[in-house]
């Protein structure tokens, strides 16, 4: 909501709980510092089960793309629980606001002009699509469509076998809803029950990332 204060020229604003609010904008900005990274800002946003190889995604596509030359900065559900979302636990709503957040941090590392790549279960579509909404030229969306099965067997922190005997309640994929994206820029499965390798995962969305001009200014 838009407000005239008292002095006509004062134009402040109420967003959320926030009340005689007002943007400020700097003189530099996305451009100039896209320019002087030579690529454009942009969300690449890994969803998958646990375990369906997210951060293995975000690191190999990191390296990747750091050693063409490229600035970015790896966001991970796993890691931003263990400070930014410390309060959060995995009921819905608090996936929801895990996810928002998310969106929002990334949304200034992209303004920031880097290519930041954000890995979260993000099981919710709803709540995948609200970040879309912050970016809807610059999401770069990438399913991780691993089999259950798969996920399961590699199990490399335990979890499934615990959600199985019932020692962790409302895991993802086991009784917690998992929504598959209905339309998203890149889909990586496996194929006669192969999986990509990490580097050509990472070098699919390097493909569609050059392709479709992110990585130049
Ligand atoms: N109940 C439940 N369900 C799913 N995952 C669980 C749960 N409890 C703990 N973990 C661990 O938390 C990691 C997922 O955190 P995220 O922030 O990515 O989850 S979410 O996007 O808010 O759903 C996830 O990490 P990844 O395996 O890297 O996906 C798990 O290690
Ligand atoms: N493409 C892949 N091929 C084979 N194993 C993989 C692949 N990607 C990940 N892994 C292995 O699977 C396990 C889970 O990967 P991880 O990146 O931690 O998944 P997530 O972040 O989705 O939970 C790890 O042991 C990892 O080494």
């Amino acid at each position: 909501m838009m407000g005239l204060t008292g002095n006509s020229k004062l134009v402040t604003s109420t967003v959320g709980k926030s009340t005689n609010i007002r943007w400020h904008d700097c003189p530099i900005g996305q451009d100039g510092r896209q320019k002087l990274l030579n690529q454009k800002g942009c969300v690449v946003w890994i969803t998958g089960l646990s375990g369906s190889g997210k951060s293995t995604l975000a690191c190999a596509l990191s390296h990747g793309l750091h050693s063409r030359g490229h600035l970015t900065y790896v966001l991970d559900g796993d890691n931003l629980r263990h400070g930014l979302n410390r309060d959060l636990c995995f009921k819905a709503e608090d996936r929801a606001e895990n996810i928002r957040r998310v969106g929002e941090v990334a949304k200034l590392f992209a303004d920031a002009g880097l290519i930041c790549i954000a890995c979260l279960i993000s099981p919710f579509r709803s709540d995948r699509n609200a970040c879309r909404s912050l970016l809807p030229k610059s999401f770069i969306e990438v399913f991780l469509n691993i089999p259950l099965e798969v996920c399961e067997a590699r199990d490399p922190k335990g979890l499934y076998k615990l959600a199985r005997t019932g020692k962790i309640k409302g895991f993802t994929g086991i009784d917690d809803p998992y929504e598959p994206p209905s339309d998203c820029e890149i889909v990586i499965h496996c194929k006669a029950g192969d999986c990509p390798s990490p580097k050509s995962m990472a070098d699919q969305v390097i493909s569609y990332l050059e392709v479709n001009g992110f990585l130049q200014y």
